[in-house]
């Protein structure tokens, strides 16, 4: 008995250093600094869908936001996903405040993604839902939810995490935050060429956040961004969220 306890620690460790070792070689990939022209040296696969705009919530949701956002997805067809954020919030009230915003957009088949929360997910019956590297599993996810169901990873500026959330079934890979921004702490600060550096060598969507505003985001969308995640840019503009929104669509790259 005890032999074999002895056994089993011995190979624990010896599974530990091996795993150890393996995740220090990758760390070293994310290390080794990215040639900001990689994806230049490759064609532009020109098959790939026009860059779109993934929103995400604003931190509150106050009582007009349902007739907001049907404004905000109206005002272009640009909008592919709506993602629900809502920190320091009770889930059955998420819950209450989501199903007119998820109405809104399943009626204009924009998805609904549930960030944080694989159970809140599967209890609205969610497209998807957006993890971070402290949420859940996407296998996890894929299980509860199913094969139909979107899942993202966030990855921050790190080809090592993108490429592990590919090969645990991500349906796509957010990378950020690419510019300041006021919405949350950030402390990851991607270069735009690590999204070409993504579209050159996988199919997999990317999804660029943070900070993004139609001042800033051309080289994002040049780099090879699929999706923009935006809030503030959207629901602060100037003029308006349904405003915002054609500002991003006037943008060359996205439609
Ligand atoms: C599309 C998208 N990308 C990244 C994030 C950030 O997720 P996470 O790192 O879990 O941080 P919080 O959003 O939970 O504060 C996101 N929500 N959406
Ligand atoms: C959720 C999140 N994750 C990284 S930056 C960010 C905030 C995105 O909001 P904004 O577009 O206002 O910067
Ligand atoms: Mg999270």
């Amino acid at each position: 008995m005890m032999a074999a306890t002895a056994a089993r620690s011995a190979s624990t460790s010896h599974d530990h250093a091996l795993e150890r070792g393996m995740n220090d070689i990758d760390d070293l990939d994310d290390a080794l600094s990215l040639d900001p022209g990689f994806a230049d040296r490759f064609e532009r696969d020109e098959g790939r869908p026009p860059c779109k705009l993934y929103l995400i919530s604003p931190p509150a949701i106050d009582a007009g936001f349902a007739e907001t956002l049907a404004a905000a997805i109206d005002a272009a067809p640009v909008v592919a996903a709506f993602q629900l954020r809502l920190k320091g919030i009770d889930e059955h009230r998420i819950a209450e405040l989501a199903r007119p915003l998820q109405a809104v957009c399943a009626s204009r088949e924009v998805a609904f993604i549930v960030n944080d929360s694989i159970g809140l997910a599967k209890r609205l019956d969610a497209d998807g839902v957006h993890l971070g590297q402290e949420d859940g599993d996407p296998r996890e996810a894929r299980q509860a939810l199913g094969p139909t169901a979107q899942i993202g990873v966030t990855c921050h500026d790190s080809r090592h995490l993108a490429m592990e959330a590919g090969e645990a079934g991500a349906d796509y890979v957010a990378f950020g935050a690419f510019y300041e921004t006021g919405t949350k702490p950030t402390k990851h600060r991607p270069e735009p060429s690590i999204l070409g550096w993504w579209s050159t060598l996988f199919e997999l969507p990317s999804v660029a956040i943070g900070g993004i505003t139609p001042a800033n985001a051309a080289p994002l969308i040049a780099a090879g961004a699929d999706f923009l995640a935006v809030s503030g840019a959207v629901w602060n503009a100037p003029e308006g969220p349904a405003a915002g929104v054609r500002a991003f669509a006037a943008l060359k790259g996205m439609g």
